[in-house]
């Protein structure tokens, strides 16, 4: 098919995938387990009652359980795909009623501290693999996802020495077949290098446009109106979810401290070069930098999923 996901599984992976959570990873995963034939069925479940209707509505699962024990129920693979601070809560939750030998799984941005949540609540006669698809964008809800958000893009997968590799290839397999490159990490790894790749960046978004916000000279509607060019790049940043980014800084804390440390540092190098007029400082750094970009660029890796999301309104009904 044109959309770049190859031809549908002629046997599914899994007999049922059951998703926690259905907003923007969830819906996406939903859309491309059905579109790929990844498993025989979807359940779905989601502890906001209105986003139960918007998936039932946007018909994106076989099934919407009306709780999570319920949903469940008759999986192989579960995927958790709730916000970093509520993963602990949900496994403890369905603990009790999953079969032995299901793998769980689930998608959140930060991994050391979900292992340390969720696989001590789980049984013994599971499987955990836990997983971090490297796609996004700044809309959430079941609405904002598309079947292509994990084409060409990594998943890191950090699985725990004890996991049986077989279970961890299973896990690949899907991801693979969601159109995702996959790559095994430490779960301790996986923190550092998204301290700086995703989550130092965020937060800078989010303090520059607060700082511009605050200012007593630059209005409310002068922000607005003149941030066409590099400011417009952050507030599209800046505009991503709350709730998930607040978990995601509380979860990471240490390896976000470190790199922000880091770049306070160079920060203050950078402030020098300018405060000194040394224009050679200055010059080497951005040819450097605009180097890194070109590379990202060259390898493809800019974005691989079309331009869904951006500047597109959050949260529309669009059919699967
Ligand atoms: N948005 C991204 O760019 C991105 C990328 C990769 C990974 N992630 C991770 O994926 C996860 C989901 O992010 P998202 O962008 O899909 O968020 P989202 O806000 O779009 O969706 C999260 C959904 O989880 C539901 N939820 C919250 N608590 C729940 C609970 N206890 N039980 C069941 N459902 C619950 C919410 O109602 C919501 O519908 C997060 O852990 C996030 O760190 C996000
Ligand atoms: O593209 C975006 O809008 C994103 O923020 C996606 C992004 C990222 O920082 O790359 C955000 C958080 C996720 O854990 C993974 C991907």
């Amino acid at each position: 098919m044109a959309d770049g996901l190859g031809a549908r599984l002629e046997t599914p992976l899994f007999e049922q995938l059951t998703l926690i959570g259905v907003g923007l990873i969830g819906s996406s995963l939903a859309r491309v387990a059905s579109r790929k034939g990844l498993a025989r069925r979807i359940v779905a479940y989601d502890n906001d009652p209105d986003v139960r209707a918007k998936v039932e509505r946007l018909a994106l699962a076989d099934v919407v359980s009306p709780s999570p024990e319920k949903a469940v129920q008759g999986a192989d693979l579960v995927i958790l795909c709730a916000p970093v601070g509520a993963m602990g809560e949900i496994a403890k939750t369905i603990a009790p009623h999953l079969a032995p030998g299901t793998i769980v799984s689930d998608v959140g941005s930060v991994k050391e501290a979900i292992i340390e949540a969720v696989a001590p609540a789980l049984p013994g006669h599971v499987h955990f693999v836990p997983a971090h698809p490297v796609a996004g964008t700044e809309y959430s809800g079941p609405a904002a996802g598309f079947a292509t958000l994990f084409l060409n893009r990594w998943c890191i997968l950090t699985p725990t020495p004890d996991i049986d590799p077989e279970i961890v290839a299973r896990v690949e397999s899907f991801w693979s077949a969601a159109g995702a490159n996959v790559e095994i990490m430490k779960a301790t790894h996986h923190d550092l290098v998204l301290a700086i790749t995703s989550h130092v960046p965020h937060l800078i978004a989010y303090n520059i446009v607060g700082t511009a916000a605050d200012l007593e000279t630059v209005t409310q509607s002068e922000v607005i109106k003149f941030s066409a060019g590099g400011f417009r790049d952050f507030t599209r940043i800046a505009a991503s979810d709350p709730t998930m980014w607040r978990d995601i800084f509380l979860n990471n804390k240490s390896a976000v401290i470190e790199m922000l440390g880091r770049f306070t540092e160079d920060l203050i190098a950078l402030q020098r070069m300018i405060r000194h007029e040394d224009g050679d400082g200055l010059f080497k750094l951005f040819t450097r930098t605009r180097a890194i970009r070109r590379n990202i660029i060259e390898q493809g890796q800019e974005t691989a999923a079309p331009d869904f999301g951006r500047g597109v309104a959050k949260d529309t009904d669009e059919e699967r």
